[in-house]
C-alpha cells in the first residue's frame, strides 16, 4: 500500500510513527489541520499513522471523481478493528456489502420525504414542546445554556422515528434524559483515537477499548432493549381492534420483519438502533446550537429572518410552522440553513471509507484497502471555494458564481454512502429555527460574540453558550 500510494503528496511523517505526532498535537482541531494541509498540498493528500493509511479528498470535483464515477470503488465503510468487538461489523455504520446495502434500503423506506411529510406532526410537536420549555427561560429573562435543549429535541424526534414512542414531559425528565446522557458519553468514548486503528497488530496483544466503554455501551443496550420490548408490547395492543388503515409503520417495524426472517440478528437490531440514535442526534442538536450562535452573533440577519417567517405565517393565520407548507415559501429561511449547514457541518470529515481496488484519482494512484476520508470542513471552509468562507452570508447562496455554488455543499456527504437521514435533517432543522425565530428574539448577555469554533469530535461540537431570550409576542 505505502509504495502504490508513494506519488500522493502529503505531510512528510517520521519513521513508523508517520504524522502521528503532528495530528496528537492537533487535539481538538484536527480538522483545522486537514484545512492547512490541504491548503499546502492540494485536493488529494496523504497521512499515515503507523500502517494505517489515510488519503483525503477536498472539494466537490475530486469528491465527485471518487464517491460517484467510481463509487463501487470507494463505497465500502473501512472497519476498524476495535469496531468489531462490539458489533462484529453488523450494525448500519459499520457493514459492508450486500448486507449493508439491504439494511439501507430497510430503513431508507421510512425516511423518504413522502414518510417525513406523514411523521411531520412529530417534529411540529416536539418543537411547540421545545418553545414550551423556553417560555419559562423568557418568563425570567435571565441568561441560560441552550445546548442542552437542541440536543433533547433532535434526540426526542430520533426516538419517536424510531419507535414510534410519544414522551410525555415527564419520562423526558427521567427516562430520555438519562439517555441523553448515555448517548452522550457513548459519543465521547467512540470519538477517542485509539492506536489499534494505527497499528492494527496491536489487537492481537491488547483490547483498547476501556472497561468504561464496554459498560457504557451495555447501558445503551439495555435501554434500547426496553425500548424495543415497550414498543412490541405497545404495536400489540394497537393492533389488537385495528382496522388497516389506523396501522402506523415504524423503523422498528420493518427491521422486525427482518430479524423474523433471520436476515438480523436481535443484537444487530440493537446495534443498528444505536446506530441511527448516534448519528441522528448530536447532529442535529449541534447543528442548532450553531445556527443560535451564528443568528446571536448577527443580530441584523436574525431580525430579517424572523421577520420573513412571521410574515409568512400571519399571511395564512398560522400559530405554527409546517416544512411540507413552507418549505419554498419562505426563500430566506432556506438560504439561512444552507449557510447553516456550509459553516457548520456537523459531520465534519464524513465517517471513513475505504477503497477496494486499487484505483487513479486526480491522476494519482491510490492503493486498494486505503482509509479514504470526505474533507466537508475544508470543502466549506476554503477560499479556494468560496469568499470570505469564514463570514455567515445566508445571501451567498442566491448567487451562482464561481465563488458561491451551493452545489460545493457537502454536508450531507457525496455518494451512494452518504447520510441517510438527509431528509429529516433537513425537516428538523427548518422547523425548529422556524418556530424558534417566529417566538424569540435571542441576544448575548455578554460584550464578547459567542464562540463559534468548533470542536472536532464525531460531530462539529458547538462550545457551550448561553442566551437571554424575549418572546416576541
Ligand atoms: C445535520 C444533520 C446531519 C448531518 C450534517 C449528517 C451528515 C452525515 C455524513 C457526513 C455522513 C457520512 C456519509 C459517508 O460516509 O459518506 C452521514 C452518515 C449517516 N447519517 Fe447523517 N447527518 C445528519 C443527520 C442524520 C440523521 C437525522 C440521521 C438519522 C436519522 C442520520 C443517519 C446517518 C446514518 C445511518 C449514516 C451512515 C450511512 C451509511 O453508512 O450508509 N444522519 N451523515
Amino acid at each position: 500500500k505505502k509504495i502504490i500510494n508513494s506519488k500522493i503528496p502529503g505531510p512528510k511523517g517520521l519513521p513508523i510513527v508517520g504524522n502521528l505526532i503532528e495530528l496528537a498535537r492537533t487535539k481538538k482541531n484536527l480538522h483545522l489541520k486537514y484545512l492547512e494541509w490541504f491548503e499546502n498540498y492540494g485536493p488529494i493528500f496523504k497521512v499515515s499513522i503507523g500502517s494505517l493509511e489515510t488519503v483525503v479528498l477536498t472539494g466537490y470535483p475530486v469528491l465527485r471523481e471518487a464517491f460517484v464515477d467510481n463509487s463501487e470503488i470507494f463505497t465500502s465503510r473501512y472497519q476498524r478493528e476495535n469496531a468489531r468487538s462490539v458489533n462484529g461489523y453488523k450494525g448500519l455504520i459499520n457493514s459492508n456489502g450486500e448486507y449493508h446495502k439491504n439494511l439501507k434500503s430497510v430503513v431508507l423506506s421510512e425516511m423518504t420525504s413522502t414518510r417525513i411529510k406523514k411523521m411531520e406532526s412529530h417534529i411540529n410537536q416536539e418543537s411547540k414542546r421545545l418553545c414550551e420549555l423556553l417560555d419559562q427561560h423568557a418568563k425570567d429573562g435571565t441568561p441560560f445554556k441552550m445546548n442542552k435543549y437542541l440536543n433533547l429535541f433532535s434526540i426526542n424526534i430520533i426516538l419517536r422515528f424510531l419507535f414510534g414512542v410519544n414522551f410525555p414531559y415527564t419520562e423526558l425528565d427521567d427516562g430520555s434524559t438519562s439517555i441523553i446522557q448515555v448517548i452522550q458519553k457513548f459519543l465521547q468514548h467512540v470519538s477517542k483515537p485509539s492506536p489499534t486503528s494505527y497499528f492494527p497488530f496491536l489487537s492481537t496483544f491488547i483490547n483498547d477499548r476501556s472497561k468504561e466503554f464496554y459498560d457504557i455501551h451495555k447501558l445503551l443496550s439495555k435501554h434500547i432493549n426496553t425500548l424495543i420490548e415497550k414498543y412490541k408490547d405497545s404495536k400489540q395492543q394497537q393492533m389488537d381492534g385495528a382496522t388497516e388503515t389506523n396501522i402506523t409503520t415504524t423503523i422498528l417495524d420493518k427491521l422486525l420483519i427482518e430479524v423474523e426472517n433471520n436476515r438480523i440478528t436481535q443484537s444487530a437490531l440493537i446495534s443498528i438502533c444505536i446506530d441511527v440514535l448516534i448519528a441522528g442526534t448530536d447532529t442535529v442538536g449541534q447543528t442548532l446550537s450553531f445556527a443560535i450562535v451564528a443568528l446571536v452573533n448577527n443580530p441584523e440577519i436574525q431580525e430579517k429572518l424572523s421577520k420573513n417567517i412571521i410574515d409568512a405565517m400571519e399571511s395564512v393565520n398560522d400559530d405554527h410552522y409546517s416544512f411540507s407548507k413552507y418549505r419554498s415559501s419562505i426563500p430566506y429561511l432556506s438560504l439561512t440553513v444552507k449557510e447553516v449547514f456550509r459553516m457548520y457541518p456537523a459531520g465534519i470529515l464524513g465517517l471513513p471509507h475505504m477503497t477496494t481496488e486499487d484505483c487513479q484519482i486526480q491522476g494519482y494512484t491510490i492503493a486498494k484497502g486505503t482509509q479514504i476520508i470526505q474533507n466537508i470542513y475544508s470543502t466549506h471552509r476554503s477560499e479556494s471555494f468560496w469568499s470570505n468562507p469564514n463570514h455567515f452570508i445566508p445571501e451567498r447562496h442566491t448567487q451562482k458564481d464561481n465563488n458561491n455554488d451551493t452545489s460545493k455543499c457537502v454536508h450531507f456527504a457525496v455518494g451512494s454512502r452518504n447520510c441517510l437521514g438527509m431528509s429529516l435533517a433537513e425537516t428538523e432543522v427548518h422547523t425548529a429555527i422556524a418556530e424558534l425565530l417566529s417566538r424569540f428574539k435571542f441576544t448575548n448577555p455578554s460584550t464578547t460574540p459567542l464562540n463559534d469554533d468548533g470542536i472536532f469530535s464525531i460531530a462539529l461540537t458547538c462550545h457551550d453558550f448561553f442566551v437571554k431570550i424575549q418572546r416576541r409576542n
